[in-house]
């Protein structure tokens, strides 16, 4: 028996009104999906394709136009009434590390399992410290953000992502805003959560992470999913002349 996708999105669109404010713009344009239990799937393309909309959409960030999204056997739609919880099953990792800045690295961690999953501080706060302890940053866990490098902050932020149990982990550019000598070790985290059997979803620029650690690549251009495959197939015999334009650019 196959297992069930975790998340099947069938045909979403998603305008945006143009910024002079006159016209249009379609930022999704009937995109289809489905991201399996345990499959990593990594989402590449160039600026303004409509990554992050995509991604957004899956937990309610972003509201699409048409389409329906459902998320382990339930409609997004239906499940409006507590984006809280959705929020927490589906885990999100920006680029911009979004960490309260007013709690210490455990806090971050530990107070929305609190709020969300209901449990006690104390319980919280154990499993905060495993997780700190697991992104390797457990010497930092009465740090403030503003006291920890950018790398720092993101473990955190993954850590706090990861002590909600989700059912899937989101990551839209997490490596974009760090030094350079911090993506390697953001990375090194991903996979290991990759092997792990995490499901995930990457929109990333890092072309060695979608060859080494993605099951299916998807590349969109304008709003569409011009094509998806293995990283071997997409790599080495992209079937789409604006995929080879973009590889071109890039590699
Ligand atoms: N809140 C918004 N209001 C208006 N237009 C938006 C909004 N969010 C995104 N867009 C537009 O939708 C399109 C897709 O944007 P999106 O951020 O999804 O692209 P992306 O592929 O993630 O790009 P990048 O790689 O630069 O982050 C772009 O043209 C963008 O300007």
């Amino acid at each position: 028996m196959t297992a069930q996708p975790i998340v099947v999105v069938d045909r979403i669109s998603k305008t945006f009104p143009s910024a002079d404010g006159r016209g249009s713009h379609r930022a999704l344009d009937e995109v289809s999906l489905t991201i399996d239990p345990g499959e990593v799937l990594v989402i590449i393309g160039p600026s303004g394709s409509g990554k992050s909309t995509l991604l957004r959409t899956l937990n309610a960030l972003e509201s699409f136009d048409t389409g329906t999204i459902t998320i382990d056997g339930v409609a997004l739609a239906d499940r409006n009434t507590n984006l809280n919880h959705l929020r927490a099953e589906i885990g999100m990792v920006f680029q911009h590390f979004n960490l309260f800045q007013h709690k210490t690295a455990l806090e971050n961690v530990a107070l929305p399992q609190v709020v969300v999953r209901k449990r006690s501080r104390a319980g919280a706060l154990e499993r905060a410290r495993k997780l700190l302890d697991s992104v390797g940053i457990a010497d930092r866990a009465n740090h403030y953000p503003s006291q920890l490098s950018g790398g720092q902050q993101q473990r955190v932020a993954i850590a706090r992502a990861l002590a909600m149990d989700p059912k899937i982990m989101l990551f839209d550019e997490a490596t974009s805003a760090l030094d350079p000598e911090m993506v390697g070790g953001i990375l090194d985290l991903m996979r290991k959560l990759a092997q792990g059997g995490m499901t995930m979803a990457v929109v990333t620029h890092e072309m060695g992470f979608a060859r080494e650690v993605a099951d299916r690549i998807i590349f969109m251009d304008q709003g569409r999913i011009v094509e998806q495959g293995t990283p071997e197939a997409f790599f080495s015999a992209p079937a789409h002349e604006r995929t080879r334009a973009f590889l071109d650019q890039i590699l």
